[in-house]
Protein backbone atom coordinates (compact mmCIF):
# COMPACT_ATOMS: atom_id res chain seq x y z
CA UNK A 1 0.00 0.00 0.00
CA UNK A 2 3.58 2.12 0.54
CA UNK A 3 1.52 4.76 3.20
CA UNK A 4 5.45 6.03 4.45
CA UNK A 5 5.31 6.64 8.31
CA UNK A 6 4.21 10.41 9.14
CA UNK A 7 5.09 12.18 12.66
CA UNK A 8 4.23 15.10 13.17
CA UNK A 9 5.04 17.83 15.94
CA UNK A 10 2.51 20.30 16.90
CA UNK A 11 4.17 22.48 19.11
CA UNK A 12 0.75 24.55 19.92
CA UNK A 13 1.21 27.73 21.70
CA UNK A 14 4.50 27.48 22.90
CA UNK A 15 8.05 28.98 22.70
CA UNK A 16 10.17 31.43 23.14
CA UNK A 17 13.30 32.02 20.50
CA UNK A 18 14.98 30.80 22.86
CA UNK A 19 13.46 27.68 23.70
CA UNK A 20 12.78 27.26 19.26
CA UNK A 21 16.60 27.34 18.74
CA UNK A 22 16.62 24.51 21.45
CA UNK A 23 14.31 22.10 19.94
CA UNK A 24 15.36 22.43 16.57
CA UNK A 25 19.22 21.99 17.55
CA UNK A 26 18.08 18.97 19.16
CA UNK A 27 15.97 17.46 16.37
CA UNK A 28 18.86 18.28 14.07
CA UNK A 29 21.41 16.21 16.33
CA UNK A 30 19.13 13.17 16.32
CA UNK A 31 19.67 10.52 14.23
CA UNK A 32 16.45 8.81 12.82
CA UNK A 33 14.92 6.69 10.05
CA UNK A 34 15.24 8.09 6.56
CA UNK A 35 13.25 10.45 4.52
CA UNK A 36 12.32 6.83 2.66
CA UNK A 37 11.01 5.20 5.70
CA UNK A 38 9.77 8.45 7.47
CA UNK A 39 8.35 11.84 6.63
CA UNK A 40 8.66 14.23 9.61
CA UNK A 41 6.71 17.79 10.01
CA UNK A 42 6.88 20.02 12.67
CA UNK A 43 4.44 23.05 13.56
CA UNK A 44 5.76 25.72 15.23
CA UNK A 45 3.77 29.14 15.68
CA UNK A 46 3.42 31.40 12.86
CA UNK A 47 5.82 33.60 14.44
CA UNK A 48 8.73 31.08 14.50
CA UNK A 49 8.19 29.96 10.94
CA UNK A 50 10.58 31.71 9.22
CA UNK A 51 13.22 30.85 11.75
CA UNK A 52 12.46 27.05 11.62
CA UNK A 53 12.33 26.58 8.35
CA UNK A 54 15.96 28.50 7.87
CA UNK A 55 17.28 26.28 10.81
CA UNK A 56 15.85 22.93 10.26
CA UNK A 57 17.35 20.22 9.03
CA UNK A 58 16.33 19.58 5.23
CA UNK A 59 14.74 16.07 5.94
CA UNK A 60 12.22 17.37 8.30
CA UNK A 61 9.51 19.63 6.93
CA UNK A 62 7.45 22.39 9.01
CA UNK A 63 3.80 23.17 8.74
CA UNK A 64 1.27 26.25 10.26
CA UNK A 65 -1.35 25.45 12.23
CA UNK A 66 -4.12 26.70 11.33
CA UNK A 67 -4.88 29.33 8.30
CA UNK A 68 -7.36 31.56 6.63
CA UNK A 69 -10.39 30.25 4.88
CA UNK A 70 -10.35 30.99 1.97
CA UNK A 71 -7.84 34.12 0.05
CA UNK A 72 -6.32 37.00 2.45
CA UNK A 73 -7.24 40.60 2.47
CA UNK A 74 -9.03 42.31 5.18
CA UNK A 75 -9.17 39.86 8.30
CA UNK A 76 -7.52 41.13 10.82
CA UNK A 77 -5.22 38.73 12.45
CA UNK A 78 -5.61 36.28 10.21
CA UNK A 79 -2.40 34.59 8.01
CA UNK A 80 -3.60 33.53 4.79
CA UNK A 81 -2.14 30.36 2.76
CA UNK A 82 -1.22 32.67 0.46
CA UNK A 83 1.56 33.66 2.84
CA UNK A 84 2.22 30.19 3.79
CA UNK A 85 2.83 29.66 0.28
CA UNK A 86 5.23 33.07 -0.15
CA UNK A 87 7.28 31.49 2.51
CA UNK A 88 7.48 27.93 1.04
CA UNK A 89 5.64 26.60 4.27
CA UNK A 90 4.48 23.07 2.34
CA UNK A 91 1.97 21.89 5.23
CA UNK A 92 -0.83 23.09 6.88
CA UNK A 93 -2.83 21.71 9.90
CA UNK A 94 -6.50 22.15 9.87
CA UNK A 95 -8.96 21.72 12.63
CA UNK A 96 -7.22 20.92 15.27
CA UNK A 97 -9.93 20.11 17.80
CA UNK A 98 -8.51 23.21 20.13
CA UNK A 99 -9.77 25.04 17.13
CA UNK A 100 -12.87 23.00 16.85
CA UNK A 101 -14.14 23.53 20.29
CA UNK A 102 -12.48 26.78 21.89
CA UNK A 103 -13.19 29.01 18.64
CA UNK A 104 -16.21 27.93 17.39
CA UNK A 105 -14.68 26.20 13.79
CA UNK A 106 -17.66 23.76 12.54
CA UNK A 107 -17.14 20.78 10.41
CA UNK A 108 -18.31 23.40 7.35
CA UNK A 109 -15.87 25.85 8.17
CA UNK A 110 -12.86 23.32 8.12
CA UNK A 111 -13.83 21.32 5.43
CA UNK A 112 -13.55 24.37 3.51
CA UNK A 113 -10.48 25.19 5.18
CA UNK A 114 -8.77 21.92 3.88
CA UNK A 115 -10.45 22.86 0.15
CA UNK A 116 -8.91 26.19 -0.17
CA UNK A 117 -5.39 25.32 1.25
CA UNK A 118 -5.62 22.13 -1.18
CA UNK A 119 -6.40 24.98 -3.83
CA UNK A 120 -3.35 27.05 -2.87
CA UNK A 121 -0.90 23.99 -3.10
CA UNK A 122 -0.42 23.21 0.50
CA UNK A 123 -0.33 19.64 2.21
CA UNK A 124 -2.72 19.34 4.75
CA UNK A 125 -3.15 17.57 7.94
CA UNK A 126 -6.86 17.64 8.70
CA UNK A 127 -7.67 16.66 12.52
CA UNK A 128 -10.95 15.02 13.46
CA UNK A 129 -11.74 13.14 17.06
CA UNK A 130 -14.53 12.71 19.41
CA UNK A 131 -14.75 14.51 22.45
CA UNK A 132 -15.04 12.04 26.13
CA UNK A 133 -18.91 12.79 25.73
CA UNK A 134 -19.74 11.26 22.51
CA UNK A 135 -17.10 8.23 22.81
CA UNK A 136 -19.15 8.02 26.22
CA UNK A 137 -22.57 7.92 24.07
CA UNK A 138 -21.49 5.86 21.46
CA UNK A 139 -21.22 7.92 18.49
CA UNK A 140 -17.64 7.71 18.19
CA UNK A 141 -17.30 6.72 14.31
CA UNK A 142 -20.17 8.66 13.94
CA UNK A 143 -18.72 11.51 14.44
CA UNK A 144 -15.25 10.83 13.07
CA UNK A 145 -17.54 9.86 9.44
CA UNK A 146 -19.34 13.12 9.29
CA UNK A 147 -16.23 15.14 10.16
CA UNK A 148 -14.59 13.20 7.44
CA UNK A 149 -17.62 13.59 5.02
CA UNK A 150 -17.80 17.29 5.52
CA UNK A 151 -14.13 17.43 3.85
CA UNK A 152 -14.83 14.62 1.28
CA UNK A 153 -17.88 17.10 0.23
CA UNK A 154 -15.51 19.60 -0.81
CA UNK A 155 -12.35 17.95 -2.03
CA UNK A 156 -11.65 15.50 -5.01
CA UNK A 157 -7.70 14.67 -4.30
CA UNK A 158 -6.73 13.21 -1.39
CA UNK A 159 -2.86 12.85 -2.22
CA UNK A 160 -1.85 16.12 -0.45
CA UNK A 161 -3.83 14.94 2.89
CA UNK A 162 -3.09 13.73 6.21
CA UNK A 163 -6.01 12.65 8.12
CA UNK A 164 -5.24 12.97 11.82
CA UNK A 165 -7.46 10.69 14.36
CA UNK A 166 -7.16 12.86 18.02
CA UNK A 167 -9.92 11.78 19.89
CA UNK A 168 -10.29 15.00 22.36
CA UNK A 169 -10.12 13.28 25.53
CA UNK A 170 -6.43 11.93 25.11
CA UNK A 171 -5.15 15.47 24.26
CA UNK A 172 -3.08 16.78 26.56
CA UNK A 173 -4.12 14.53 29.06
CA UNK A 174 -1.42 11.59 29.55
CA UNK A 175 -4.66 9.30 28.91
CA UNK A 176 -3.97 7.80 25.09
CA UNK A 177 -5.92 5.75 23.67
CA UNK A 178 -5.08 1.86 24.25
CA UNK A 179 -3.69 0.36 20.29
CA UNK A 180 -6.70 -1.65 20.08
CA UNK A 181 -9.35 2.04 20.48
CA UNK A 182 -6.99 3.59 17.85
CA UNK A 183 -7.15 0.17 15.48
CA UNK A 184 -10.57 0.60 15.87
CA UNK A 185 -11.54 4.16 14.69
CA UNK A 186 -8.63 3.85 12.32
CA UNK A 187 -9.74 1.19 10.28
CA UNK A 188 -13.42 2.18 10.41
CA UNK A 189 -12.51 5.42 9.25
CA UNK A 190 -10.38 3.61 6.28
CA UNK A 191 -13.47 1.40 5.65
CA UNK A 192 -15.45 4.98 5.34
CA UNK A 193 -13.21 6.17 2.94
CA UNK A 194 -13.96 3.11 0.74
CA UNK A 195 -17.11 3.00 0.58
CA UNK A 196 -17.56 7.13 0.30
CA UNK A 197 -14.34 8.02 -1.40
CA UNK A 198 -12.85 5.39 -3.10
CA UNK A 199 -11.05 2.06 -2.69
CA UNK A 200 -7.32 4.17 -3.59
CA UNK A 201 -8.04 6.87 -1.41
CA UNK A 202 -8.91 4.47 1.72
CA UNK A 203 -5.35 2.60 0.75
CA UNK A 204 -3.53 5.39 0.38
CA UNK A 205 -4.51 7.99 2.46
CA UNK A 206 -2.72 8.18 6.07
CA UNK A 207 -4.45 8.12 9.18
CA UNK A 208 -2.46 9.32 12.01
CA UNK A 209 -3.18 9.25 15.39
CA UNK A 210 -2.65 12.04 18.18
CA UNK A 211 -3.31 12.00 22.14
CA UNK A 212 -0.49 11.42 24.98
CA UNK A 213 1.41 9.87 22.73
CA UNK A 214 5.16 9.14 23.87
CA UNK A 215 8.12 7.22 23.58
CA UNK A 216 6.61 5.25 25.78
CA UNK A 217 3.63 4.39 23.77
CA UNK A 218 4.24 5.29 20.07
CA UNK A 219 6.18 2.04 19.57
CA UNK A 220 2.88 -0.39 20.04
CA UNK A 221 0.60 1.91 18.23
CA UNK A 222 3.28 2.15 15.46
CA UNK A 223 2.31 -1.47 14.87
CA UNK A 224 -1.16 -1.48 14.56
CA UNK A 225 -2.02 -1.99 10.86
CA UNK A 226 -4.15 1.01 10.26
CA UNK A 227 -2.17 3.57 12.57
CA UNK A 228 0.15 5.27 9.79
CA UNK A 229 1.58 7.64 12.26
CA UNK A 230 1.38 10.13 14.91
CA UNK A 231 0.62 13.81 15.48
CA UNK A 232 2.52 14.40 19.24
CA UNK A 233 1.95 17.53 21.52
CA UNK A 234 3.34 18.16 24.44
CA UNK A 235 6.46 15.45 23.54
CA UNK A 236 7.16 17.17 20.51
CA UNK A 237 8.20 20.08 22.32
CA UNK A 238 11.07 16.97 23.98
CA UNK A 239 13.70 15.03 22.96
CA UNK A 240 12.12 12.18 23.25
CA UNK A 241 10.05 13.01 20.02
CA UNK A 242 13.44 11.67 18.16
CA UNK A 243 12.48 8.33 19.67
CA UNK A 244 8.59 8.64 18.48
CA UNK A 245 10.16 9.26 15.03
CA UNK A 246 11.81 5.85 15.19
CA UNK A 247 8.52 3.77 15.85
CA UNK A 248 8.82 3.97 11.87
CA UNK A 249 11.71 1.56 12.07
CA UNK A 250 9.21 -0.95 13.95
CA UNK A 251 6.65 -0.40 11.49
CA UNK A 252 8.78 -1.06 8.87
CA UNK A 253 9.83 -4.35 11.11
CA UNK A 254 6.41 -5.05 11.84
O1 LIG B 1 -3.22 17.72 20.12
C1 LIG B 1 -2.28 16.97 19.94
C2 LIG B 1 -1.49 17.06 18.71
O2 LIG B 1 -2.08 17.87 17.76
C3 LIG B 1 -1.88 16.00 20.97
O3 LIG B 1 -1.40 16.67 22.07
P1 LIG B 1 -0.66 15.86 23.25
O4 LIG B 1 0.34 14.94 22.55
O5 LIG B 1 -0.03 16.89 24.09
O6 LIG B 1 -1.73 15.07 23.93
Amino acid sequence: MGRKFFVGGNWKCNGTTEEVNKIVSTLNAGAVPSQDVVEVVVSPPFVFLPLVKTSLRPDFHVAAQNCWVKKGGAFTGEVSAEMLVNLSIPWVIIGHSERRLILNESNEFVADKVAYTLSQGLKVIACIGETLEQREAGSTVAVVAEQTKAIAAKISNWTDVVLAYEPVWAIGTGKVATPAQAQEVHSELRKWLQANVSPDVAASTRIIYGGSVTAANSKELAVQPDVDGFLVGGASLKPEFIDIIKSAEVKKNA
